[in-house]
């Protein structure tokens, strides 16, 4: 007699020692075959068993020709006399469900041709009629588990949250069967975390084995099925029901409206392959028929590539089918399944039945490595994980430091740790001073930085606003008659601070953009009209107008109230040198309104002021920034009356 197949022994034990016992990493499938017992149908037709069990693992088949016998061997082996209830005892699903408490994926699923008994396994048969309730004897593996599963929390202790989600697969369209609205197709996504999910998926909360019966009625109710010649009800879709475990500690779902973490049992009634020259199948039948063997196929290559460790490395076509993709993490990922090969015994059916056999016998030899959420304590937000480092470091450092205090772990006698905590604590003073020294340090340095940024900001203006000058000169000295040149604030325009005189009475001359100050009095030819106005009504002193300090002029010397010391030095000297320069040569700033003299004429520098003086000038300026700025990183400011008078612009 040929054997095939390579069965381990009870499933219920290969399950509890494989997934977690360390020197077996990796489990195979368990694979329990059923046979159901002839229909009324087959008994009518006369038709006879080509099956005999013998033995509780072993099934031998009898080709009705004569031939020698095949014997296929699996986990288990139950022939049509066996009880629902011996099935679920066999099947060991009590085991999967503990490991799904426990956190692991687990999968059990039906497999086999049309009409062999699948659903009536998982689910137990159809009601006989309306509101004829089924026997509970006649209730399947999955009612079994929810009573179980729901008793098992019960007596837990620890609090745990159930949620199912139902759906089927028809068509190659993944529908959900417990969706409010009607059957509408859900696209299959794939992410790092989550593997192949099934998206907008209703995922529903329950708490008690009545609710839980009652998605299941739903569900079966929405499955699509019909008749055909083999079987009255027959499933045309794959179904699959999953129930999530969470216990309260375990982290909330990975995205939000995500299925919960934890534990998973999944329950997979997989649609009977079929000839449709058997069953009779025409129209949507056909191409229901056609689906269904089409993934059923995609589902069959996965597992035959499984097989072969080097394959199954590399790629394994999950992509293929919805169906592959769904179950691809109970076939050749981290989860426990459990296959249950449904047959039928008559010897009609044998060339189906011989390839369930080869099927399964196939899958038993695929192997998963089961694997459990590590811990179930959330870990901390990305931004937190070093400053969690440095804790640690600084715990353990405390730690040693508190070690070396202790007196029978460092071996010091009590008088040596009191001077070596009285040593600690005076050190410790020692670097909190030094530490606020340094405080104060930083912040005094902050300070002149902040005060050296300033000036140079406003030192780069005034360059700007003077080259800026430079070309409105140029340009009126090289133009001729003609259109009036337009405006330099126009053409480059420029941040101007009060600290800097006005160029031109266009309208973004007239206030200061930082203080909002009037800009145009000072450099107005009749300026000493208006300097009330820039004082305030009430003059500081009552000095005559002319005779008083224009607001960019530098503090008195810092022997005198008014001394500013905020302002630093080469600021004054920089807004005194422009003060002097604009006030002496009689420049007047403004440049509308423009000539329309002779191009040698230019109204705009009075005095015969010409634009090689004021390059001369500028380049003046530009020096006595340079030194400014270099005197303000290097040296303390010199007083005025120390200033080098090459610093001085030359009178123009
Ligand atoms: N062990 C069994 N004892 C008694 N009747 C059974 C048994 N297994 C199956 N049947 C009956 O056989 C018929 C077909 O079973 P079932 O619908 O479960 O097959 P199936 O494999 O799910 O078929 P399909 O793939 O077409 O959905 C049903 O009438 C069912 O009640």
């Amino acid at each position: 007699m040929e054997e095939r197949g390579s069965p381990d022994g009870d499933p219920a034990r290969n399950l509890e020692q494989g997934p977690e016992g360390p020197e077996k990493p990796e489990t195979p499938i368990q694979v329990v075959l059923r046979v159901r017992p002839m229909s009324a149908a087959e008994l009518r037709r006369g038709e006879q068993s080509a099956l005999h069990c013998s033995g509780t693992r072993t099934l031998q088949v009898s080709p009705p020709g004569g031939g020698p016998d095949v014997a296929f061997r699996f986990g288990a082996v139950l022939d049509g006399a066996r009880t629902q209830e011996d099935v679920f005892r066999a099947c060991g699903v009590r085991r999967l469900g503990e490991l799904a408490l426990r956190g692991f994926s687990c999968t059990v699923f039906t497999f086999g041709q049309t009409g062999s008994g699948k659903t009536y396994t998982l689910t137990g048969p159809p009601p006989q009629g309306e509101g004829v309730p089924v026997p509970p004897s006649l209730a399947g593996i999955m009612q079994r588990t929810f009573a179980w599963l729901l008793d098992r929390v019960q007596h837990l202790g620890a609090p745990v949250t159930l949620h199912a989600s139902y759906l089927e697969i028809y068509n190659e369209q993944v529908r959900d069967l417990l969706s409010l609205g009607s059957l509408r197709p859900l696209p299959v996504r794939w992410n790092k975390t989550r593997g192949f999910y099934v998206e907008q998926l209703r995922v529903v909360e329950f708490g008690s084995l009545g609710t839980l019966m009652e998605l299941l009625q739903m569900g079966l109710s929405r499955r699509r099925s019909s008749a055909h010649t083999l079987n009255q009800a027959s499933s045309r879709s794959h179904a699959l029901l999953t129930l999530y475990i969470s216990h309260q500690t375990q982290m909330p779902p990975v995205e939000p409206g995500g299925p919960p973490t934890g534990g998973k049992l999944c329950f997979v009634d997989l649609a009977g392959s079929e000839k449709v020259t058997a069953t009779g199948s025409h129209g949507e039948l056909m191409l229901e028929a056609n689906s269904i063997n089409r993934s059923l196929l995609a589902l069959g290559h996965c597992i035959s590539l499984l097989l072969d460790p080097q394959r199954k490395q590399s790629h394994i076509p999950f992509r293929d089918s919805k169906l592959t993709k769904l179950l691809a993490d109970s076939l050749g990922g981290r989860g426990v399944t459990l296959m249950v090969a449904c047959v039928s015994p008559s010897a009609q059916c044998l060339p189906e039945t011989l390839s369930t056999l080869r099927y399964a016998s196939r899958a038993q030899r695929v192997t998963t490595r089961p694997q459990a959420p590590k811990s179930p304590v959330a870990k901390p937000p990305r931004h937190l994980e070093p400053e969690l480092l440095q804790l640690q470091e600084e715990n353990r450092l405390l730690r040693s430091q508190l070690r070396q205090m202790d007196p029978k772990a460092s071996g010091l006698s009590g008088a040596r740790v009191a001077w070596a905590q009285r040593n600690l604590y005076g050190m410790l003073q020692e670097f909190m001073l030094e530490n606020e020294r340094l405080r104060k340090e930083k912040s005094q340095l902050q300070s002149s930085w902040d005060l050296a940024c300033d000036e140079q900001r406003i030192l780069a203006q005034q360059v700007q606003d003077l080259e800026r000058r430079l070309f409105s000169a140029c340009y009126l000295h090289q133009s001729g008659p003609g259109p009036a040149p337009p405006c330099p604030c126009v053409m480059a325009p420029l941040p101007l601070c009060h600290a800097l005189p006005s160029l031109c009475s266009c309208p973004c001359c007239h206030l200061c953009p930082l203080c909002r100050a009037p800009l145009a009095h000072w450099a107005c030819p009749r300026r000493e009209l208006h300097l009330p106005q820039v004082f305030g009504p009430q003059a500081p002193g009552d000095v005559p107008l002319s005779a008083r300090r224009p607001p960019w002029a530098p503090p008195r010397s810092p022997g005198s109230a008014n001394y500013l010391r905020e302002r630093s030095h080469s600021h004054w000297t920089q807004t005194q040198v422009l003060a002097e320069v604009l006030t002496k040569e009689e420049v007047v700033p403004s440049a509308p309104p423009m000539p329309m003299g002779p191009p040698n004429t230019s109204p705009v520098l009075r005095g015969g002021a010409t634009v090689p003086n004021l390059a001369r000038r500028l380049e003046a300026l530009r020096d006595q920034i340079g030194s400014s700025l270099r005197r303000g990183r290097s040296q303390p400011p010199p007083s005025e009356g120390t200033r080098s008078p090459s610093r001085v612009l030359p009178p123009c």
